[in-house]
């Protein structure tokens, strides 16, 4: 594999990321700025000091990297102003990365004060319901998406330890269907099964009746049953992850066939544990080589120290990934979005011209 001259981009093209929290890139110097404005202790003062606290700098388990959020989400969350710009910024991070599409995700209720049970990180109840905080949401990246032209949406975040608060997402789902969310998605503890939490079951079958999209963590560090479960019970239309799937054939092999979606994370994957640290062997490189439909993202981008170019160029790098493959696997992305037709069409057509596909291409 030809190695990449320093600073140069894998894929230096117009891309569409489908998998990322917002509440995982966040800019360090934001949490900084808004600690100090709100009178907030932090354990450290510099951005450099900060990102020590908050990076994973070793592959650890998905329970250690979800801890990492404890470090800073009290800081954004309740605060109108912070919500909103870490929005507006996550646009404008976005755009330099060369991505012309996002879906963004979030939990409404991890970013409130009030209206939610139990308020989220030792907060003081405030006037911050998770409402307006998808509200919020809504102007930082509809005013990002204006100075920065490019288009981003966002997928409203049910948690799995949280089922209380499933039915209520989807309730925010429907009533932003029109004005940026586009989905619905269940992320946190994968050992937490859906048959244990019944409301989550419920919230996705709402879902399914009022034709608002799907898409669900499963198979990150979790068993092939997870992914099952999610296709089957919860009618996933896209997979978070998904890497375990190649564990059970007959599964496998059926996602295959029905052209579903993963959401793949390579970077991330690593330091979550959910695969080996050798590149090399990652199932990533099964998936292309069955030219199955995936995605490639960041995930939580502040957490991995990473930005998507790394994502790019780890599966340049390690995994054989060439110029073409990464055409193909946006082409597909594209397909796989959340937007309503015409908006994907649009899409789709801004990717052919620029990588200079007429529209028949079929990968
Ligand atoms: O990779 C992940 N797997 C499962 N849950 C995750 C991952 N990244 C972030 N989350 C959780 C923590 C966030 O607070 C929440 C909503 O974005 O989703």
């Amino acid at each position: 594999m030809a190695e990449l001259p320093p600073q140069a981009e894998a894929f230096n093209k117009p891309k569409v990321e489908l998998h990322v929290h917002l509440d995982g890139a966040i800019r360090v110097q934001t949490i900084l700025d808004v600690a100090k404005r709100r009178g907030i202790h932090l354990p450290a003062t510099t951005v450099e000091e900060m990102k020590q606290k908050i990076i994973l700098h070793e592959p650890g388990t998905l329970t250690s990297f979800l801890e990492k959020f404890e470090e800073y989400m009290h800081v954004i969350a309740g605060d109108r102003e912070a919500i909103k710009r870490i929005a507006y910024e996550f646009v404008e991070d976005k755009a330099k990365e060369g991505v012309i599409y996002v879906e963004v995700r979030y939990s409404p209720h991890l970013l409130a004060n009030t209206k939610v049970d139990p308020v989220p990180w030792n907060q003081k109840e405030g006037d911050v319901s998770p409402d307006e905080v998808v509200r919020l949401v809504n102007e930082g990246l509809s005013e990002g998406g204006r100075a920065f032209k490019i288009k981003a949406r966002s997928i409203l975040c049910c948690m799995r330890h949280m089922p209380n608060w499933s039915m209520e997402v989807l309730e925010l789902c429907k009533k932003y269907r029109h004005d940026g969310v586009v989905a619905i998605d269940l992320a946190g503890d994968e050992s937490l099964n859906c048959k244990a939490y019944p409301n989550h079951r419920m919230a996705y079958e709402e879902a399914v009746r009022c034709g608002i999209h799907r898409t669900v963590h499963a198979g990150e560090v979790g068993p092939a049953t997870v992914v099952r479960e999610a296709v089957e019970v919860l009618k996933a239309e896209r997979v978070g992850h998904g890497y375990s799937t190649l564990e059970d054939h007959a599964l496998y092999k059926q996602l295959l066939d029905q052209n579903m979606h993963f959401e793949m994370c390579p970077v991330s994957s690593k330091y979550t544990g959910a695969c080996n640290s050798d590149f090399s062997k990652h199932p990533i490189i099964r998936f292309r080589q069955d030219k199955a439909n995936y995605s490639l993202n960041t995930d939580d981008p502040l957490i991995f120290n990473s930005t998507l170019q790394l994502d790019y160029s780890t599966a340049h790098k390690y995994m054989g990934f060439t110029e073409e493959e990464f055409k193909r696997l946006n082409i597909k992305s594209a397909e796989s979005s959340f937007l309503p037709e015409e908006e994907k069409a649009e899409l789709l057509d801004r990717l052919h011209e620029a990588y200079e596909l007429i529209q028949s291409t079929a990968f």
